[in-house]
């Protein structure tokens, strides 16, 4: 057995807790696995008085001093945020420290830096438990799948996000009180408009298409909406058509006349009933990789959570502290490809579309006209809510018909469109005189899978 592999922890909180006692508990079995004892060497947190639970001479607030500490071997970063965790991730992969991190906001924005600094020095930089929480994905993308050219991957990364979704769906649970649950069970980012807005799983898609197509991408390049704007109509709506609504994260290398790039976007979507990803409920995950070589794939499992995420943040350690010992060396960052970034207008998917009109004669045949100008083919098309037929108000065919004072709503669902094409006929659609406005515009995406709970609408 080697000497000791001395561990920093940055951060003590709903994952660094659970590594703690995951620490303590496998103590001995960890060391069998290392060839060498895994020893805290000093926990960085806030407000030591709030850790009762961990030896007080562990306890510091200074993060900076613990890093630097000569007999520390892998700093363990587990606070979260972007400063101070860069320079403090950074100056430990200058000085060889290998790093562990969970902090998807961080990598997402700094990934090349800090793989710079690792690469630079040696040292080692894990990062399994930022994507997808105890889901082994981010290891299998970049060394099981190394050989293989992977084209697509796409799912459900965000544990919140889905578990507000699913409560929404099942039990009819208001968002607001979703969202708080969700904080309670250790699920939500300490700043939780990160999760509903999209941003953590944007993050999550930056690294996953990094490493996916060997080409840097950060969160600026993530395309990115959230679901505070999901309704429990939209969820009824999806449910009509056979479809759950989630939020989703799809990278893509696109080929086209003028070459490859990738494509990467996170957005609520319709999707049916009937594909394995509607079934993922609560703060479960799932991705689907898409290889050449080796087919679809699919990833499934706890994506948020203390106990989980240290699962992950354990492996990484183990493989980290393992280098150190024989002396070897993790994967080495590999974005050679360069690829350049698909501007968001060129991707193309099909849309619900909640058009409130007034309820007069020819409103339909001008709306279904605002479409085909902008080359927007319609599936299918349903009024709800006021008259179904008639003229009874004296307008004419054209949609100029008379306003009788009645509402209702047409239920748009389209062929394959781009996004720039949709969003010039909403544009134009609220420029009409009958058109009260847009009420809800949804995606719906197969993920490659033919829509058959959709068959009433292709
Ligand atoms: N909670 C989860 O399910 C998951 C979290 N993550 C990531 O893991 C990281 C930690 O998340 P949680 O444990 O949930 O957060 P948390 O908010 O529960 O814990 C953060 C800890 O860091 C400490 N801290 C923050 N800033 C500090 C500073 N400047 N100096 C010293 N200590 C500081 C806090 O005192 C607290 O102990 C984040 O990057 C998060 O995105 C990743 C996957 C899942
Ligand atoms: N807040 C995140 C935590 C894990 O990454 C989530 O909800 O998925
Ligand atoms: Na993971």
């Amino acid at each position: 057995m080697s000497s000791p592999i001395r561990v920093a922890l940055l951060g003590c909180g709903v994952v660094g807790s659970q590594v703690v006692r995951l620490l303590s508990d496998q103590a001995d079995e960890l060391a069998a696995r290392v060839g060498a004892p895994l020893e805290l060497a000093g926990i960085a947190v806030r407000r030591p008085q709030r850790h009762p639970e961990v030896p007080a001479e562990l306890l510091t607030t200074d993060a900076s001093a613990l890093v630097a500490r000569p007999d520390v071997d892998v700093v363990v970063e587990l606070m979260g945020g972007i400063d101070p965790a860069r320079e403090l991730l950074l100056d430990a992969l200058k000085n060889g420290r290998s790093v562990v991190s969970a902090n998807k906001a961080l990598l997402a924005e700094e990934g090349e830096a800090l793989a710079n600094a690792a690469r630079e020095s040696g040292a080692d930089l894990y990062y399994e438990a930022s994507v997808a929480g105890a889901i082994p994905l981010l290891r299998p993308i970049q060394q099981s799948l190394a050989g293989d050219r992977i084209r697509r991957v796409a799912g459900i990364v965000n544990g919140t996000t889905n578990f507000i979704l699913s409560a929404m769906e099942s039990t009819g649970a208001g968002y607001a009180d979703a969202l708080e649950e969700a904080g309670r069970l250790g699920y939500a980012e300490a700043d939780p408009t990160a999760d509903v807005d999209g941003y953590d799983a944007a993050s999550k898609a930056a690294i996953l298409a990094s490493l996916a197509f060997h080409t840097r991408v950060t969160a600026a390049d993530v395309y990115r909406e959230g679901i505070r704007d999901v309704t429990a109509t939209d969820i009824a709506s999806a449910r009509a058509l056979g479809c759950s609504v989630k939020l989703l994260a799809i990278c893509e290398q696109v080929e086209s006349p003028s070459g490859s790039s990738v494509s990467a976007r996170v957005y609520p979507a319709m999707i049916p009933k009937a594909h394995p990803l509607a079934s993922v409920s609560g703060a479960f995950n799932a991705v689907f990789v898409e290889a050449d070589a080796a087919g679809p794939l699919m990833f499934y499992g706890q994506g948020a959570g203390g106990p989980q995420t240290a699962s992950a943040v354990l492996g990484d350690l183990v493989a980290a502290a393992r280098n150190k010992v024989i002396g070897g060396r993790g994967p080495r960052d590999s974005a050679y490809a360069h690829l350049p970034i698909q501007p968001m207008g060129d991707v193309r998917t099909r849309y619900h579309v909640n058009v409130d009109v007034h309820d007069r004669a020819g409103v339909l045949a001008a709306v279904a006209t605002v479409f085909a100008e902008h080359d927007v083919s319609i599936a299918t098309v349903k009024q709800e809510g006021g008259r179904t037929s008639g003229r009874a108000d004296g307008g004419d065919d054209e949609g100029h018909g008379a306003a009788t004072g009645t509402d209702a709503t047409l239920v748009v669902v389209t062929h394959e469109a781009s996004d720039a094409a949709l969003r010039a006929t909403v544009e134009a659609l609220t420029g009409l005189e009958a058109v009260r406005g847009v009420a809800s515009i949804l995606r719906v995406e197969d993920l490659g899978r033919p829509v058959s709970a959709l068959g009433g609408v292709q």
